[in-house]
């Protein structure tokens, strides 16, 4: 069922079609409406996880598009027509994928969208393909840079990351560009533990050298005496999702296991045996340390010459998390002077490494060419998983597994619909009633809500509030990824409050004002006392309603376009007014009027279905006892 409209919060919604791909390719897809699906088309899909947008049915936000070319986000509606007729005809979108992806997951993105799988291509390549895609997806080999972004030029609405890592992507120029993030963050796990304790093993028995040797024609039993697991202290340093299960495997082969993580929760260790303990007491008292933190600027080279001066003589690491958290040459120094025993290690700082790389080539490292999720179990799982988050993202649903944009569950997202619509419209009110839009820098938002303040999220609302208060003024493309963002960049400062109101917290949000400060208004009515501009909108059956300008009450459904005047109250103002809009065919869908006393000072607030022109606005300024009035487009 679909609700009220309004632009697009994430992605532009893109239909499925069975048009060629040409057409589908200069095809553009934006958003307007926000609406319920109560079904989704159900895709040809065979899926084997629990986290599926598809299978759901129940209802899911979708942000449905219309207006905007991809080739260029600040398009004009003219151009935006013609791609809104392409995208009412049906247009399918195009999904480059650039790494090898399981067949599941391409069965998924063929379903609605044209697939182009090219590997291996040269970044200058990719740039050169960019800008005919509305989503990538990559796994760990693909550089994601800002020149991506750029080449993009606006079309670029996704990018996926099959598996968990996501320092090959630029996440800043994502955000700036308004481009989603989405990976699979839980498929591969048990792939990479799994791979974590094979290294694990292999290493302490020689097993690579061993094979390599035999191969070779030689038996040399005395050579490879390995060193027993059992008894030994293993240091998970970062636990995680494969850290935690590194651990569950290493205490059932009868190790001690510790770890070192600034942000993991002591109970969650403690349940599987685990001391959670300081970088130092971890590093120093460990026999294996196994590295499974994320790499970030905090993160990489971590392990270096200083790192390696406190670990117990003798060491073994594994590596199955990412090649940046290590120093390399530290490392090499670390295995020639004996302080490290052995490394393992699935992944690298260059990946390829060079063919000379002394990591590679050192006799006491086991290496392996960044596999650990590669088992036909977790690629089928990452493909569907990343398959869903991309095609649900293109569909305009908020996604899950969101890097660069607040995870919002689901239920909070079908609770907050309307008040979402809301939001975006009273913010695009608000900022029409400025004179000279552009000079805003200070806006406040306060949310009456019967709801405790720790059971309203009201990142979504504050987000379309920015979209709303800054899209009618730029020509920014504004969207839940990059509204912080441009807010930021334009000088904006949205603060938020919220007051406590008696009702029933069965609803999350009670009113939404806007108070925008320092500011002239081309409504005076607009202004409250303290010379803010107000506005205040509730959700009524759930509609958005416009219920107060500046001191005003009024009681307006936010839809299509809206006439205010302010007039001296006496009969016969709704009829004058109607038929000057009727006379020139323009249909009034609403009126309601406010006043502060009988016979006072009023306002009408008046919806048209049609823009009236300015002869028609002329004439409503011309009828006697109009002090002021404004014509908002919503
Ligand atoms: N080799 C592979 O094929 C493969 C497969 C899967 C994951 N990975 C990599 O393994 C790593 C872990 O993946 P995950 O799914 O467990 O991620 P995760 O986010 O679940 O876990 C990472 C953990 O590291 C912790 N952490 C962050 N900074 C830390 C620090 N300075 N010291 C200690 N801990 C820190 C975090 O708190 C978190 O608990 C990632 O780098 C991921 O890319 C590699
Ligand atoms: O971060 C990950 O998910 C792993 O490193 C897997 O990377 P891959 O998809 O390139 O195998």
């Amino acid at each position: 069922m679909a609700t009220a409209s309004a632009k697009s919060l994430l992605v532009p919604r893109v239909e499925t079609s069975t048009l060629s791909s040409t057409r589908a390719d200069s095809a553009a897809a934006a958003a307007t409406s926000l609406q319920f699906l109560k079904s989704t088309p159900s895709l040809p899909l065979k899926l084997s996880h629990s986290r599926s947008c598809f299978r759901s049915r129940s209802p899911s936000l979708v942000i449905t598009n219309v207006l905007k070319t991809q080739d260029s986000l600040s398009t004009s509606l003219s151009q935006g027509r013609d791609l809104e007729t392409g995208s009412r005809l049906g247009m399918k979108p195009t999904i480059l994928v650039s790494e090898k992806l399981g067949e599941a997951g391409l069965e998924v993105l063929r379903g609605f969208a044209n697939v182009d799988c090219s590997y291996d291509l040269s970044p200058e390549e990719l740039c050169q393909k960019i800008s005919l895609c509305d989503a990538l997806i990559v796994r760990s080999g693909t550089k994601v840079t800002r020149e991506v972004f750029e080449a993009a030029k606006g079309r670029l609405k996704v990018v996926g990351r099959a598996g968990v890592g996501i320092d090959n992507v630029d996440l800043q120029a994502a955000t700036e560009f308004g481009c989603l993030v989405v990976n699979a963050p839980t498929a591969n796990t048990v792939a990479a533990a799994e791979h974590g304790i094979a290294l694990l093993a292999a290493m302490t028995r020689n097993v690579a050298q061993a094979d390599a040797s035999m191969k070779a024609g030689k038996w040399q039993r005395s050579k490879y005496v390995g060193v027993s697991l059992v008894g030994k202290t293993l240091a998970v340093m970062g636990f995680g999702k494969v850290g935690s299960e590194v651990a569950r495997r290493a205490k059932g082969l009868g190790m001690h296991v510790v770890s070192h993580d600034p942000y993991a929760p002591a109970d969650r260790a403690r349940a599987i045996g685990v001391d959670l303990v300081s970088f130092d007491e971890a590093i120093s008292t460990a026999d294996f340390i196994s590295l499974h933190m994320p790499l970030t600027p905090a993160t990489s080279k971590l392990f270096n010459d200083e790192t390696f001066s406190k670990v117990k003589k003798g060491v073994r690491i594994i590596n199955v998390a990412r090649g940046g958290v290590i120093d390399e040459d530290a490392l090499v120094r670390a295995l020639d002077n004996g302080v490290v025993a052995q490394a393992a290690l699935d992944v690298f700082c260059e990946e390829p490494p060079p063919k000379d790389s002394k990591l590679v080539q050192h006799e006491n490292v086991t290496v392996t060419p960044h596999l650990g999720a590669s088992t036909k179990e977790a690629q089928e799982g990452v493909a569907i998983e990343i398959a869903e988050a991309v095609v649900g993202a293109l569909r305009g649903e908020l996604s899950a597994t969101a890097v660069n944009a607040p995870m919002v569950p689901q239920e909070v997202l079908s609770e907050l619909a309307p008040y979402v619509m809301l939001a975006e419209k009273l913010g695009r009110l608000a900022v029409q009633l400025v004179a000279g839009g552009s000079g805003i820098q200070s806006v406040k938002v306060v949310y009456r809500s019967a709801r405790d303040p720790d059971d309203l999220d009201t990142r979504l609302l504050r987000a379309m509030i920015t979209k709303g208060i800054i899209e009618p003024i730029s020509s920014t493309f504004i969207n839940l990824v990059n509204a912080d963002f441009t807010a930021k960049q334009k000088g904006l400062r949205i603060s938020e409050e919220r007051v406590f109101v008696d009702g029933s917290p069965g609803s999350p949000v009670d009113s939404i004002q806007i108070h925008i400060s320092n500011v002239q208004s081309k409504f005076a009515s607009a202004l409250l006392d303290n010379g803010e501009i107000c506005v205040e909108g509730r959700v009524k059956y759930g509609v958005p309603h416009l219920t107060c300008v500046g001191a005003f009450n009024v009681d307006v459904s936010l839809d299509g376009n809206l006439i205010l005047c302010r007039q001296v109250d006496q009969p016969g103002m709704i009829g004058k007014v109607g038929s000057i809009l009727g006379e020139q065919n323009v249909n009034v869908s609403f009126m309601s009027v406010g006043r502060t006393m009988p016979k006072k000072q009023a306002i009408m607030a008046i919806g048209v279905d049609e823009e009236p022109d300015k002869e028609t606005l002329k004439m409503i300024g011309l009828v006697p006892s109009i002090e002021e009035f404004v014509f908002l487009n919503l």
